[in-house]
Formats: structure tokens, sequence, C-alpha cells
């Protein structure tokens, strides 16, 4: 037996560059590479609309706006119309078919008062970089920075097949909905017209949990000037619409806010390859560090990925109780302060299945620390390393099968 079959009920998602699966599967901003993790592309044509709540419908939860405050469907092509609402977050505009404007509407509202007020940072031009993000005072590890809902939300197939000349009037047409300031924001993002700025700063989101042809691709213009970094200072999550950023470590005034467009545990060699996709070379201290510092960089991804493989796999010999410290101490090592969380779970239980009280204790409560800042207040992966913390004695873990070698 794999161990990761029953890590599956734990950690209900996997690491994927820096975002949490939820009813939006999340990839990295500009990720393409991962699209299967989640979803392929076809779109449901013929749809039943008493499905439509099943799984987003909550009695304590309001949806996304007031119903009558939607305008819609609009300027169709095809099967894709335009959806928009002035009230939302200073304006948002659905691109999508009528099944997914259903999901989008059914959404739970977003609370973009949860965000650090004033905000702390300012936008300046960054060598190398265009414009970024800075700290204007010092923001302490876990600090909520931004909350945000989306201007825009394209469904990601419909856009790409819809001809280029039908597309720029879609666009017009939909950047007419949108109130003038939330216009403005999103035409001053970079990129080359509206369809260049969807492809430069939009975050792919799956809409219906990853259900086929759910992939839709969401702007948040505020966002969209985080720069990357292949070892960000900030992490972000997106859970349903609704995306925040929060600080992974200590960020002192005048640093660079930073977030990760791409998985961190790839190699220097693979890092460069998938950003240069995105039409730029990573000008980032991990990136641009001497030939020594990065071979070293190299050889810990390479030795964290072998130690994952091994914890995975239930009767593995070579596993013993500190496999899973090691672990943790390269991903300190390797300053991966917004993975934190999945490293530390591994750890704690190993060190539960080898029945090492007081260890399973202490990872399983940085573990919570980490998956909170990473997913989430009260979210279900912390709370079942909570349990484990309180007493490992009572884990179903607790000195399972597991074995030192002798
Ligand atoms: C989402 S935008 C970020 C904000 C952008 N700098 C601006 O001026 O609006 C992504 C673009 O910023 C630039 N960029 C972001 N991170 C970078 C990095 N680490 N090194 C070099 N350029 C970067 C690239 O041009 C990239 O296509």
């Amino acid at each position: 037996m794999r161990i990761l079959d029953f890590y599956s009920f734990i950690c209900l998602s996997e690491v994927v560059a820096g975002a949490t699966q939820d009813t939006i599967c999340p990839l990295s901003p500009f990720d393409r590479s991962k699209e299967s993790v989640c979803a392929d592309p076809a779109i449901p044509h013929d749809f039943d609309t008493s499905q439509l709540f099943q799984n987003v419908h909550d009695e304590n939860q309001k949806p996304i706006g007031d119903q009558s405050s939607w305008t819609g469907p609009e300027h169709c092509v095809n099967e894709t119309c335009i959806f928009a609402n002035e009230e939302l977050g200073g304006g948002m505009v659905v691109l999508t078919n009528r099944y997914y404007a259903e999901r989008v509407k059914s959404l739970p509202r977003v609370s973009e008062s949860d965000s650090a007020t004033p905000p702390p940072f300012y936008s300046e031009e960054v060598p190398g970089k265009g414009i970024g993000l800075v700290a204007n005072r010092t923001i302490r590890k876990g600090e909520v920075i931004m909350v945000r809902s989306p201007a825009l939300v394209a469904h990601s197939g419909l856009i790409v097949r819809m001809e280029k000349g039908a597309r720029e009037a879609f666009y017009d047409s939909a950047m007419s909905k949108l109130p003038t300031p939330r216009r403005e924001e999103f035409m001053n993002q970079m990129g080359e017209g509206v369809h260049g700025k969807i492809e430069t700063n939009c975050f792919q989101l799956y809409i219906d949990g990853g259900k086929k042809g759910s992939s839709h691709l969401g702007c948040y213009p505020e966002i969209s000037r985080f720069n990357h970094d292949c070892r960000p200072n900030v992490h972000y999550r997106l859970s349903n619409l609704t995306h925040t950023t929060v600080a992974v470590r200590d960020i002192a005034p005048g640093e660079e806010l930073s977030i990760s467009y791409i998985d961190l545990l790839l190699s220097h060699a693979d890092r460069t390859q998938r950003l240069s996709k995105w039409g730029f070379q990573c000008s980032c201290a991990q990136c641009t560090a001497g030939a020594n510092e990065t071979a070293a960089s190299d050889a810990r991804l390479k030795r964290i990925a072998q130690l994952k493989a091994d914890l995975e796999t239930f009767n593995h010999t070579v596993v013993t109780a500190e496999t899973g410290a090691e672990l943790v101490a390269l991903y300190h090592a390797e300053r991966l302060d917004s993975y934190l969380g999945h490293a530390y779970t591994r750890a704690a239980l190993n060190f539960a299945l080898f029945g090492d009280e007081d260890r399973a204790r202490e990872y399983a409560a940085a573990a919570v620390d980490a998956l909170e800042r990473e997913m989430g207040p009260g979210v279900a992966d912390a709370r079942a390393m909570k349990v484990l913390a309180e007493n490992p004695r009572e884990h179903w873990t607790w000195g399972k099968r597991r074995k030192e070698k002798p």
C-alpha cells in the first residue's frame, strides 16, 4: 500500500504551485503545463440546471452578490456570453457559458475587508521586472495582505477557440460592462490588449472542482503586480473566486513582495524552462546565484523528491523515524516557506508511525501552524493535524507497521 493513499484522507489537496484545491482547482497563474492535474477542456452542453447548486449551495453562505445585481447573458458568441456585476469587488465580468455563469453566481461572497489596511505595500518600478510591490512596513509572517475578487473570469477553452476578430469585439463589450476605475485598473496591467493581459496576469481556476471543461482564468488586477520569485515571501490561495495572499516569513520595509508562478520544487533548469514560456528570464536571487549554490540547491531538491517518494511507500525499509525530519530540514534549507505545511504533515505522520510521541506532537503542531497560514484557518488538513498533536497515541497511525531499520 502506498502511504499516499492514507495521506489523502488527511491532506485533501497536494501542494500545487502554492495553492489549494477547492471548489475551484487552482494552479499557478501561468503554469499551464499542469492542466491535466485538474481537468481536460470539454464543455458540458446538455446540463440539468437542478444540479447547479448541488455542491456549492450552503444555507449559511451568502451567494456571490444579490442575483438581481447580475446582468447578462449578453453579446453571446456561440455559447460564450458576458455576465456582469458592477457591485462585486468594484466590478466583475464573467465570460463563459450559461452553466458556469450560474456556478459563479452561486459561489460565496468575498470579504475584502479581511485585507490589511492601509495596504502594507506600495508599487514601484523594480529593476529588470517592471512594476512590483514593495513593503512599506514590517509585515509579519502569517499576516493576510490582500483578499480580492476577480475583475474578470474567462473560460479558457471558449476564449481560445473564438475567432480573433469576434474575440476583440467581445472583449470590448466585456470591458464596457466594468465600472471605469475597475476597467482602468484592468487595462493598466502588463500585456498587449485584453487577451495579452489575460495571458500575462491571470490565475487558472477550475470552477466545478476540476470537472471536465471547468478551466477558467481569473484576473485580479492588484494581485497581478506581484512579481515572481522562486523563493517567494508571500503565499497565495484560491478558494472559490477569492484570492488571498499571506506573508510566509517576516518581510522588512523596502523588501519586494513576491509570489511564485510555478512549482517551486523544480530544478533550476526546469524552472527556467517553465518561466521562459511566459517570455521572461527569472532574475530572482535563487536563479541568479552562482554555479555552486545552484548545484547545491538542485541536489537538495533531488533529495526532497526522493524522500517524498520514500515516505509515500508504506512499508519502505529505507525510511526511518528521522526521514520526515530530514525532509522538513531540507525545506527550510531551500527556503520553501510556502510549502512547509505538507512537509511537517508528512514528518508528523511518520513520527506517529514509528511511535515517537514527542516528535509527532512537535511536528503536528508545526504542521497546523503552517497549514492554516497556507490554506486558511480551520482547514480540514490542519484540523486533522491538531488531532494528532493533541494525542498521538490515539491517532490511527500510532505505531502502525513502519518499523525502524535494525
Ligand atoms: C504578472 S506580471 C507582474 C507585474 C509586472 N512586473 C508589471 O509591471 O505589471 C508578470 C511579468 O512581470 C515580469 N516579472 C515577474 N517576475 C519576474 C522575475 N522574477 N524576473 C523577471 N521578470 C519578472 C515579467 O515580465 C512577467 O511577464
